[in-house]
């Protein structure tokens, strides 16, 4: 059984989180947190304040945390897991170069998995993109994310991910354009990038290849929340007990 502290309880996927996990043999729930404990329990669980985050951790002792913040915040429960030698495990998006460098530096104290996406399927997409570039070498690339109205980072994680695939699969760093206007005709080694935030979308990743007299797109669409946060579970399940370090989701899915 691995017990975990869940961070963001009240935000959408610390929700879906608790809920998954209440349903699961697998893992218990050490503690439950989030900035503002106006509402006291979620998913049956009483909410503690995110200020006791480092006592939380000395006398609930979860082997993982399982983080769905904001980039600002995730840092701050990184290291407050470092000190205590607790497992991190974070879906959280929008880091930027110094948030990676104190998650690495995370990493060298404790066990930390990172993904942008927890989904089977996405991964799926990911190795099927790298294949496609390689098979379709010189086809137009143009990648569109959806996601609902209250998202904050743009291009999603995910999109950021799928774009490095296709550098590396093609091993070319393509210049990346984020949306066009006015006099703008496609420059052959650009991969164009487009966003839309509408409703209570859970999450769209759509890649399309042109040439050749022919269209192929790639298309993935969560249908619920509880897909990322099974996928962080089973994550958290596999990094608890692990030696200092950095993971990848991948190698939760071998
Ligand atoms: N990797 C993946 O598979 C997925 C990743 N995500 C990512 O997870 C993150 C959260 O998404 P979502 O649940 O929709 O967002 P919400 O806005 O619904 O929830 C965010 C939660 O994080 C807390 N939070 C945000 N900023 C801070 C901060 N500075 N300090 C402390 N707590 C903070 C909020 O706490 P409070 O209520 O106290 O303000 C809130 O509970 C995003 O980065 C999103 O991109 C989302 C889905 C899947
Ligand atoms: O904010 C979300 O909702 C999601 N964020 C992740 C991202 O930025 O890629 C993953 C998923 O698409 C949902």
């Amino acid at each position: 059984m691995t017990a975990v502290g869940v961070t963001g309880a009240t935000g959408t996927m610390g929700r879906a989180v608790l809920d998954t996990a209440a349903g699961r043999d697998d893992t218990t729930v050490a503690f439950a947190t989030n900035r503002d404990p106006a509402a006291e329990h979620v998913a049956g669980h009483e909410l503690r304040p995110a200020v006791d985050f480092p006592d939380l951790l000395a006398t609930h002792a979860p082997d993982v945390v399982v983080d769905f913040t904001g980039p600002e915040s995730a840092v701050e429960y990184a290291s407050a897991c470092a000190e205590a030698d607790v497992g991190f495990v974070t879906g959280t998006t929008g880091f930027d170069e110094a948030h990676r460098d104190v998650l690495r530096g995370v990493a060298d104290r404790v066990p930390v998995l990172r993904a942008t996406n927890f989904s089977r399927g996405v991964h799926a997409l990911a190795e099927a993109l790298a294949e496609t570039v390689e098979t379709l070498p010189d086809y137009d690339i143009e990648l569109t994310e959806t996601h609902h109205n209250r998202k904050r980072d743009a291009p999603s994680g995910t999109a950021t991910t799928l774009l490095d695939r296709i550098d590396d699969a093609s091993g070319a760093n393509h210049d990346r354009t984020y949306g066009r206007e006015g006099e703008q005709p496609r420059d052959g080694d650009e991969v164009g990038v487009h966003v839309r935030r509408a409703g209570n979308v859970r999450g769209e990743h759509e890649v399309l290849l042109a040439g050749n007299d022919e269209v192929l797109t790639l298309t993935h669409r969560a249908e619920s929340r509880g897909v990322f946060a099974a996928g962080a579970l089973d994550a958290a399940v596999w990094l608890a007990g692990r030696d200092a370090g950095w993971y990848e989701f991948e190698e939760v899915l071998a």
